[in-house]
């Protein structure tokens, strides 16, 4: 979509999280970036596009005096803040979004969904184009719909799902199901990452609630036709191709190589999550020393675990699950020399994570689910000198499109994906070429998620 379409439509974004997440330092209130594949994800559309973003802040702000602060730092960047108190915000991501169904946090999901369904009927004008994203806000649209009726206010209203859409065992377990399926249902359209997902919720509208599904493309429910389609979203290359060109990363990368000489470098970055299967990539690498004991000192695992729900009990399991293997794995086969893994967990400079993909030979990536995955794409942005190889899960959303350019392989089997780093750790010259020429052809052809913004124009 570009400059002419929105002067003539309002764009508002809506999604949990802002793009910055603000924290109060000394009394003062202070923005920075927030993490995560949303954000990349739709940062190309800064580029040519204006657009409100609505989100919460990622802090209580109880004072009111303070909030107008808040949202006077954040009016700059267009951003908008929905303040939640802490444990609202708390039940809804940390408790409804991401461990089992109980009833408090299902209410506070609708909250949280009520909450930002007011403030943005209350804001946006008639006309305008509404874009909600994830699975954080799948009542939003229904709730949306109503309000912006009772105000007599038309705008469509489209919706982004990041994550895997499950096939239809799943939902049988969830109870409020009909409620997310009937929310996501009022948009008017819906997009996906893959096929796959998209046919996901395709069966699930027809056998959970006997919406019509017949013409391709299309839901017929409660006498509304709803776009469905696949959309795929990806990086802005040039971003990361531009860091490379920097002085300061170019020596950088000089310090690594040197560090690094005669030592094969495999990269992996990722939230600490369990859908990024940390767990068994270091089982995996774990397995990969034991068979090839002649790769002793000649091989290096950089980890980058970015931390995540931190105050959630599971997450804080698995961070002390994941330093336990690491330290394990560093204790059986370091040397005098040195150490096989370099475990991190926290977050990297933006241009210290170019480096790191720019230095690595391959880049290992196990998720076990993962709605796209966009770290596949940020390596091989990077990758044009080296022609670095990628070793893909079966599992992320992005080996639906780039099977083809990498290894792939099955995240749970030890011996595969032992199989698999060596492979790439010795792939010729010429087919490391053709692997890479093919990522780099998807990587560079998909820059741009606003499609997606454009199709919920020509469709409504
Ligand atoms: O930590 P949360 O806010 O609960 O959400 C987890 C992450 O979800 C989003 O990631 C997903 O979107 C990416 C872009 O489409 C996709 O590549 C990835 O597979 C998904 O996990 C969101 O982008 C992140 O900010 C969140 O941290
Ligand atoms: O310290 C870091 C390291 C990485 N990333 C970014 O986090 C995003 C991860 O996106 P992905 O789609 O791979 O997974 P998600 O975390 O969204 O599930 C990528 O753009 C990374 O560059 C980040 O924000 N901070």
């Amino acid at each position: 979509m570009g400059a002419n379409t929105d002067e003539k439509r309002n764009l508002i974004i809506v999604s949990n999280r802002l793009p910055l997440s603000v924290k109060q330092v000394d009394g003062a209130y202070q923005s920075s970036l927030s993490s995560g594949g949303l954000v990349t994800s739709l940062s190309g559309l800064t580029k040519s596009t204006k657009f409100q973003w609505f989100g919460w802040p990622g802090i209580e702000v109880r004072d009111p005096k303070d909030q107008e602060d808040v949202q006077k730092s954040l009016e700059a960047h267009n951003a908008i803040p929905i303040f939640l108190d802490s444990s609202l915000a708390h039940e809804h991501y940390n408790g409804f979004s991401s461990v089992v169904f109980d009833e408090t946090p299902w209410q506070a999901y609708r909250r949280v969904n009520e909450l930002f369904a007011d403030a943005i009927a209350e804001t946006a004008a008639g006309g305008s184009l509404i874009w909600v994203h994830d699975y954080h806000l799948m009542l939003l649209p229904e709730l949306l719909r109503d309000r912006l009726k009772q105000q007599g206010k038309s705008c469509a209203i489209g919706f982004s799902l990041h994550t895997p859409f499950p096939a239809g065992d799943f939902w049988r377990n969830l109870p409020v199901r009909k409620h997310l399926i009937e929310g996501m249902l009022s948009s008017d359209l819906i997009g996906f990452h893959t096929d796959e997902y998209k046919q996901n919720f395709i069966d699930t509208c027809a056998s959970l609630l006997n919406a019509r599904t017949e013409i391709p493309n299309q839901i017929q429910y409660k006498n509304r036709l709803v776009c469905i389609n696949k959309f795929i979203v990806g990086i802005d290359p040039e971003k990361f191709t531009d860091s490379l060109q920097k002085p300061d990363v170019q020596e950088r990368i000089r310090n690594l190589k040197e560090h690094y000489k005669g030592v094969k470098v495999i990269v992996g970055v990722d939230r600490l999550d369990h859908i990024k299967g940390l767990t068994q990539k270091l089982k995996g690498f774990d397995a990969f020393l034991d068979d090839h004991p002649e790769l002793q000192n000649k091989v290096v695992l950089i980890q980058v675990a970015v931390p995540s729900r931190e105050d959630v009990k599971e997450y804080q399991d698995l961070e002390t699950e994941l330093c336990t293997i690491a330290g394990k794995i560093n204790g059986k086969h370091a040397t005098p020399e040195g150490t096989p893994l370099l475990y991190m967990h926290r977050s990297v400079p933006f241009n210290e994570l170019t480096a790191l993909y720019s230095v690595a030979d391959v880049c290992l990536l196990t998720s076990t689910r993962d709605g796209m995955n966009l770290v596949a794409f940020e390596y091989v942005a990077c990758q044009e000198e080296r022609h670095g190889v990628l070793v893909l899960s079966e599992f992320a959303g992005a080996a639906s499109f780039m099977r083809n350019g990498s290894i792939p392989f099955h995240p749970a089997n030890k011996t595969e994906m032992s199989e698999a780093i060596f492979n790439a750790l010795n792939l010729d010259p010429a087919e490391r070429k053709a692997k890479y020429e093919y990522l780099r052809g998807f990587v560079n052809a998909n820059t741009r998620f606003e499609r997606l913004s454009w199709l919920i124009i020509v469709s409504c």
